[in-house]
């Protein structure tokens, strides 16, 4: 008998792995509408880890919004559970989603939802004191993330008097204005040029870098393949989920979500 045989077997350190930013299992949500009833998200199962920056394609209807929206506490489960940052949410009354909204989740729509009537400057500040910070804190965030966006000296601007790539930047600041642990962004450049495509893409890639977890909902090709994972979704279920950059796959296993979104 070799020495092999009887040692002890090895114990590994103890590695406790970092709580997920959102944690679902069996999450399912069918909208009730004019006509049949649509189930959108069908029984997923998904752990997003901090840090990671998750696109989540597929065709259109195939319920990416929906899970997004779930995710981010605009529309409520039918069934399965909901975790963010650990904490179970998916039965949170509406007044505690808003308050986990305000404080740790920024979203950024397809068509901005700016406030039309407000200055970029109110815009951005408006989360920042609705969740209790005071004026000025809001204010010197408001002013560091605008000149981080480049968009320094358009405070005074309404939303109506910039350019759509402009105004996602505001939305984006807005979106970041109370350091939310978890960025959701549905389609963040479907409504602009090119140009204004790649801005969002360096800014997003920028805040993913400095750690920010980011979840986006994107058809754009050059969008996903910036993200570090990409979730195909069919069907209101994940088809697949694979790792870009050479890392290991995700729970479904296999690259031809990845394969296909390759320009
Ligand atoms: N509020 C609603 N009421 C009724 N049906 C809805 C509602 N929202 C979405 N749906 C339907 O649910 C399905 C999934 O929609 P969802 O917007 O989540 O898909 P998607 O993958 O984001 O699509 P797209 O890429 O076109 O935005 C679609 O069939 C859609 O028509």
């Amino acid at each position: 008998m070799s020495d092999d045989a009887t040692a002890a077997p090895a114990v590994p350190p103890t590695v406790r792995p970092a709580v997920p930013i959102v944690r679902a299992e069996g999450l399912t949500k069918t909208h009730h509408g004019e006509g049949a009833p649509v189930p959108a998200v069908r029984g997923v199962d998904l752990s997003v880890r901090p840090g990671e920056f998750v696109a989540v394609t597929g065709p259109s209807g195939a319920g990416k919004s929906t899970l997004l929206h779930l995710i981010g506490g605009l529309q409520r489960p039918d069934g399965g559970k909901l975790w963010l940052d650990g904490e179970r949410v998916d039965e949170y009354r509406e007044a505690r989603w808003a308050m986990l909204r305000r404080r740790s989740i920024g979203v950024v729509f397809q068509f901005f939802n700016l406030v039309s009537n407000l200055t970029v400057a109110d815009n951005v500040e408006l989360p920042a004191l609705l969740a209790g910070v005071s004026p000025k804190a809001a204010r010197d965030s408001r002013a560091e993330l605008l000149a981080e966006l480049g968009l320094e000296g358009r405070e005074r601007s309404m939303p109506g008097e910039l350019s759509g790539g402009e105004q996602q930047r505001v939305a984006l600041a807005r979106a970041l204005v109370n350091h939310p642990r978890l960025l959701l962004a549905d389609e963040p450049a479907g409504s602009l040029d090119s140009k204004g495509t790649r801005e969002v893409l360096r800014l997003l890639t920028r805040f993913h870098q400095r750690g920010q977890t980011i979840m986006m909902v994107t058809h754009d090709a050059r969008m996903a393949s910036a993200a570090d994972r990409v979730i195909s979704f069919f069907d209101g279920r994940i088809a697949d989920d694979a790792q870009l950059g050479g890392g290991r796959p995700g729970p479904a296993g296999g690259v031809s979500g990845v394969l296909e979104l390759k320009e």
